[in-house]
């Protein structure tokens, strides 16, 4: 197989729900790195009447989409949250084509910025899902997880999303464990800890591997 000649490094970002992946995505971009964020990119990819949207709409019926033609995201979070089967078929349908889209964000990234040296993926599914980016071309030089207690992470989610405490519960549940993602990473970043502390550890990390 051919090698892959990059002059930069590709980092994956990723971490449990609502563990601080977009805090520390917006401290990244406010230092003027360049961040794709695989949330955004599933967004992106159902655009009203899209062929991804119509695919959506024959496996989950009429009540996924709505009438102008947008994804039903409150119908939808509550059943994929709620039945493995549902969201591994969303998956199915809607991972690869994320990953489409990310190899092109990269590659707008790398022309207009020759000379960056390191491109960061914001991807919460990142260990779920590295089969897709490796068969996508994506090798990482460093994944990073981002980390905090479940009670935690669902007092945000209760706070900051509106969500119930089953809800919030569901999604924790639809991933995989913190010890599972932290057995594939090489840093974990504990969000435990107050926003100015957790990203000045994530400051010194990419120090450490820029000067490696
Ligand atoms: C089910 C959907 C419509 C719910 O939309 P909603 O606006 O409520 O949530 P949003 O998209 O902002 O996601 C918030 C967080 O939920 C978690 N999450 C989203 N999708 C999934 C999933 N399939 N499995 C586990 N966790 C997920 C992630 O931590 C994500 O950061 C939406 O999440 C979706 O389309 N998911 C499938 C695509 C996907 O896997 N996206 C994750 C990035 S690849
Ligand atoms: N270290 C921290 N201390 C306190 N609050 C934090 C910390 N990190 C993030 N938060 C807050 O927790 C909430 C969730 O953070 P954020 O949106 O960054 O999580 P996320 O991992 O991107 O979530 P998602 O999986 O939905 O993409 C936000 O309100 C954010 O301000």
């Amino acid at each position: 197989m051919k090698t892959e000649q990059r002059r930069f490094m590709r980092i994956g970002i990723t971490g449990g729900i609502a563990a601080g992946k977009s805090t520390v995505s917006k401290h990244l971009i406010s230092r003027g790195y360049n961040v794709i964020d695989y949330d955004q990119l599933a967004r992106e990819i159902v655009l009203p009447h899209s062929p991804i949207v119509k695919q959506i709409e024959e496996e989950f019926g009429s009540h996924s989409v709505n009438e102008d033609g947008t994804v039903n995201r409150l119908w939808l979070a509550h059943n994929v949250f709620t039945d493995d089967n549902k969201r591994h078929h969303i998956n199915d349908i809607m991972h690869p084509a994320v990953y489409a889209l990310a190899v092109q964000k990269e590659r707008d990234i790398i022309t207009q910025n020759p000379d960056a040296r390191m491109i960061f993926h914001d991807i919460p599914l990142l260990i779920e899902t590295l089969d897709i980016a490796k068969k996508n071309g994506f090798v990482f030089d460093h994944i990073m997880t981002i980390e905090a207690d479940d009670d935690i992470r669902i007092q945000r989610m209760i706070e900051t999303r509106g969500m119930a405490k089953a809800e919030a519960r569901a999604r924790i549940d639809a991933q995989l464990t913190r010890e599972q993602r932290e057995a594939t990473a090489d840093v974990v970043i504990d969000s435990n800890l107050n926003v100015k502390d957790m990203l000045s550890i994530v400051d010194n990390t990419l120090e450490n591997w820029l000067t490696a």
